[in-house]
């Protein structure tokens, strides 16, 4: 049922603030399905309810606070990273520090560069995640990321992390390993892959090779 894991997510939140925190789960389980329906379409994949579970199986709601450092040059604060799931949902305040990389092989003056990605008031961040690299045989990329401190401002971000269940198997779906000719990635459980991730520290676009294919 679409609302069980909220239920779970909301217990780690205040009993003041779960009125706007439930408002914000259902907000994005509404928009995560509108854009998983457009981003599997388009590779030819239907979404409806018999296999909108293996995309929204799990959703987990942070709360991360950045206090301030006196220099931020020596901290790592969020080292660089993707997030592991299918979609992340980000509320960021407005103090600003979070940056992605624009790829390498992207078609772009500022390939391989950071960029940072201003708060805006009003609008959210949404990360694609590895599983919908996996799923996509690599069509769609994974963003990387990384938050900075300041030494003048402390900082909140809210992410829903939205993701498959642990016991998932997950591989590129048939559908575009047919029109790619090759399965990039291997087929594994999404538990492994979470082990792999935690089991290892932050190091970009890494946490990747547990699935690649030999
Ligand atoms: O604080 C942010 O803006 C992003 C945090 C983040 O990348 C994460 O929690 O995975
Ligand atoms: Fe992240």
């Amino acid at each position: 049922m679409a609302y069980t894991n909220d239920d779970e997510a909301l217990q780690q939140w205040p009993i003041e603030c779960r009125d706007d925190a439930l408002q914000y789960l259902k907000m994005s389980h509404e928009m995560v399905k509108k854009l998983l329906e457009a981003l599997m379409g388009n590779l030819g994949v239907e979404l409806d309810d018999s296999n909108i579970d293996v995309f929204i199986g799990k959703k987990m709601v942070n709360m991360n606070f950045y206090p301030t450092c006196l220099n931020p040059e020596l901290t790592v604060s969020v080292g660089r990273h993707s997030d592991i799931g299918t979609l992340t949902i980000l509320l960021q305040d407005g103090i600003g520090g979070l940056y992605v990389k624009v790829p390498e092989e992207a078609d772009m003056e500022n390939k391989g560069e950071w960029v940072e990605i201003p708060p805006i008031p009003g609008a959210i961040v949404i990360n694609v995640g590895d599983m919908l690299q996996i799923w996509s045989n690599g069509r769609y990329k994974s963003a990387e990321h990384r938050v900075r401190t300041t030494s003048t401002k402390s900082r909140v971000s809210i992410p829903i992390f939205v993701s498959p269940q642990a016991t998932q198997k997950i591989a590129p779906f048939p559908q575009v390993v047919e029109k790619d000719g090759v399965a990039r990635y291997s087929e594994f459980v999404f538990a492994d892959y979470m082990n792999s991730f935690f089991g290892n520290a932050h190091d970009g676009k890494k946490s990747l090779e547990f699935a690649k294919a030999n």
